[in-house]
């Protein structure tokens, strides 16, 4: 059968992305998403999403990682997933849709290639020594460090998230170094189990992380350079909850194609009544 895709990036975090508002193509299938993001044998991606339908919502994201497995939020993917509803007709510019962490509102520029994107509001940020450790919708672990150009992201990333404290869940691993206006960030990603050019939840658990660090409370905007461009978090923040948090960037479609895939038809979810 041949399956339609898009694929979307956003500040090179990429996506393959699937119009299932039929409700015809059955998801759950962790061996042909993982080979569909695979980067020889498929089409390549970070992770992959299908857009549904969802009662009193827009549109539903459901998000797969590269490994096929489903996984919590992707702030990259909700921004790029956002400009696939708005090429689609299914949004204008502003959207409220849900995610596995709950509703989402974004907004998207008239162009269609900038998302501004509210994550979940967070009250919790613990220490793991120096770390910090906190969920932004996606788990993170983020360290100061400096020098992080030459920083060998993937072999530190893999031994953080793979040692006993956070082996079985897993988490995202994220080095911090302060820039004269911001963070430059790189992030080794669960579920992809390397590094990727950007991660939205990471950069928003960093600009977090960062604020707490510098006792800085109130109306916040922190600038973060990640290897594949430039992402910017505003939030505000009274000193025990941070909320309005908004991840905004670049999310743009890069090609779009058919692939041979052997899928199976959800006659269930078609069939049967609502
Ligand atoms: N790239 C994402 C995060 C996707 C989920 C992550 N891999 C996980 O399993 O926690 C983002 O932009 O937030």
């Amino acid at each position: 059968m041949k399956l339609i895709f898009y694929k979307y990036q956003g500040a090179g975090n990429d996506f393959i992305l699937v119009d299932n508002r039929s409700g015809q193509i059955d998801h759950h299938n962790p061996q042909l998403i993982s080979k569909l993001c695979d980067r020889r044998f498929g089409i390549g991606g970070d992770g992959m999403m299908f857009l549904q339908n969802a009662d009193g919502y827009d549109f539903e994201m459901v998000y797969y990682n590269a490994d096929g497995q489903p996984s919590s939020m992707c702030g990259n993917g909700g921004r790029c997933i956002v400009a696939f509803a708005k090429y689609l007709n299914v949004i204008g510019t502003e959207t409220n849709f849900l995610a596995v962490d709950g509703p989402h509102y974004a907004k998207i520029s008239a162009s269609g290639d900038w998302v501004s994107l509210q994550m979940i509001d967070v009250d919790t940020v613990n220490r793991d020594v120096d770390a910090y450790v906190l969920n932004t919708g996606s788990p993170h672990y983020v360290q100061l460090t400096n020098d992080l150009e030459h920083k060998d992201v993937y072999n530190e990333g893999y031994a953080i998230r793979n040692n006993p404290t956070y082996l079985a869940k897993g988490i995202n691993v994220n080095f911090v170094e302060p820039l004269d206006n911001g963070y430059f960030v790189r992030t080794y990603e669960r579920g992809v189990e390397d590094e990727t050019y950007a991660c939205g939840t990471g950069v928003t658990a960093v600009a977090l992380a960062m604020a707490k660090e510098n006792g800085l409370t109130g109306q916040i905007s922190t600038p973060v350079k990640v290897l594949g461009g430039n992402l910017n978090i505003r939030f505000n923040y009274d000193g025990l909850k941070f909320t309005q948090i908004f991840l905004e960037g670049p999310a743009v479609k890069v090609f779009e194609g058919e692939i041979e895939a052997e899928y199976t038809a959800d006659h269930k979810a078609v069939n049967q009544p609502a």
